[in-house]
């Protein structure tokens, strides 16, 4: 089994820093999702671990072994990119042998393994077809059938999913799951799509701008964010924050005010040291509420409803800016009307405005 080590990757395209001196570890069977916006160095991470592109600065280890200077094709890993690279002109069969071939596997032992493969997809019956016969979730089977024929050491996988529709995302996104299980080595899996993150995975690493904003397991990244950028990539929609003056920062309580209002709440500290008089206030939008029973703390005008299953999605225009909420779809508040915003108190979150690092969150 194998474990993954990047050790102060830097990668520059010119004057471009794209990777910026990261440094993570993936363990044996573990499943870690690269999260971050378009252009943050995800693929370029991952092309790094893969051998498709070299350091500028740093190392890739497997098992304590540099392979920075490995070519790909003798690192055996499982890869699955977002295009569905499949052979048009052979059969499956021949599509998820090739990789064995390459390698010059005996006739014999190379048909066994595709029946195996195929088997673990269920696409066994299907070996004679040609991809052009096939729907896109099959294709995708077959490329994934295709990543594990030559028993790699890891998987490492580019948004695998984004061409498919909601339905088959979630179909493939199991298949993969179940793939990892079976196989039980390190995947190492880029999306800019958090939900997909949070749904698959270990841990997290969350990048921007070539840089690690935060690594750390599922809950972790959702409940502790360790900073504004963190906390608002990391749940969907995304959280609010509301600057707040602080009227006191306890060890286990704090006082903060806006709009006229004041919310006192228990809090578990973060960070010490914070000495400023006004901080940000987050608040997810499930734990905004406007039916004017709870903690009332800012009011604004309810600029826009949405509805979102047996929710709504509302956003409150007010001074602060613009907030927003999930509320029962049965709500009983109008688009266009002056609205009550109450927090959830064992829902908030304390972040200092210059650094943007989490100093609080609630208890
Ligand atoms: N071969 C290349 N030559 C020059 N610049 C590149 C090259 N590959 C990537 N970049 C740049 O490096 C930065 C990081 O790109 P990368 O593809 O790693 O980001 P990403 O997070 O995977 O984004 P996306 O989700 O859009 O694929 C970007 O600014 C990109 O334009």
């Amino acid at each position: 089994m194998t474990h993954i080590e990047v050790d102060s990757l830097t990668k520059r395209y010119g004057d471009l820093l794209a990777v910026n001196n990261i440094s993570f570890e993936v363990a044996e069977e573990e499943f870690l999702t690269i999260v971050g916006p378009s252009g943050c160095g995800k693929t370029t991470t991952l092309r790094c671990i893969a051998g498709l592109e070299t350091p500028s600065e740093g190392h890739i280890r497997f098992n304590g072994e540099d392979v920075t200077e490995v070519p790909v094709n003798d690192r055996n890993l499982a890869m699955m990119f977002q295009s569905i690279a499949l052979y048009p002109h052979m059969t499956l069969q021949e599509n998820i042998e090739y990789p064995l071939k390459v390698k010059d596997v005996p006739k014999a032992e190379r048909r066994k393994r595709v029946k195996e493969a195929a088997e673990l997809m269920q696409m066994d019956e299907e070996l004679d077809k040609y991809p052009g016969n096939l729907s896109g979730g099959q294709q995708q089977r077959v490329a994934l059938a295709r990543t594990v024929v030559g028993d790699p050491v890891a998987f490492l996988m580019d948004e695998p999913l984004s061409d498919l529709d909601a339905k088959l995302k979630i179909e493939i996104r199991k298949e993969i799951q179940r793939i990892h299980a079976r196989i039980g080595e390190p995947a190492v899996y880029v999306t800019h799509d958090q939900e997909e993150a949070m749904t698959m995975s270990d841990r997290i690493v969350v990048m921007n701008d070539g840089n690690i904003e935060q690594i750390g397991g599922v809950d972790e990244v959702y409940q502790y964010p360790a900073n504004m950028f963190v906390a608002e990539f990391i749940g969907n929609p995304s959280m609010n924050f509301v600057r707040c003056s602080l009227e006191s920062l306890g060890t286990d309580d704090a006082r903060v005010a806006a709009d006229g209002s004041i919310v006192e709440f228990p809090i578990e500290r973060r960070a010490d040291g914070f000495t400023g008089d006004s901080v940000m206030l987050g608040v997810r939008p499930d734990n905004v509420d406007l039916s004017g029973t709870g903690h009332s703390l800012l009011s604004g005008r309810l600029s826009l409803l949405e509805a979102l299953g047996n929710q709504s999605l509302a956003t409150i225009d007010g001074p602060y800016g613009e907030l927003s909420a999930l509320i029962p779809r049965d709500s009983d508040v109008e688009e266009g009307t002056d609205v009550t915003i109450s927090v959830d108190p064992s829902e908030l979150y304390l972040f200092d405005p210059d650094s943007e690092n989490l100093i609080a969150r609630s208890r």
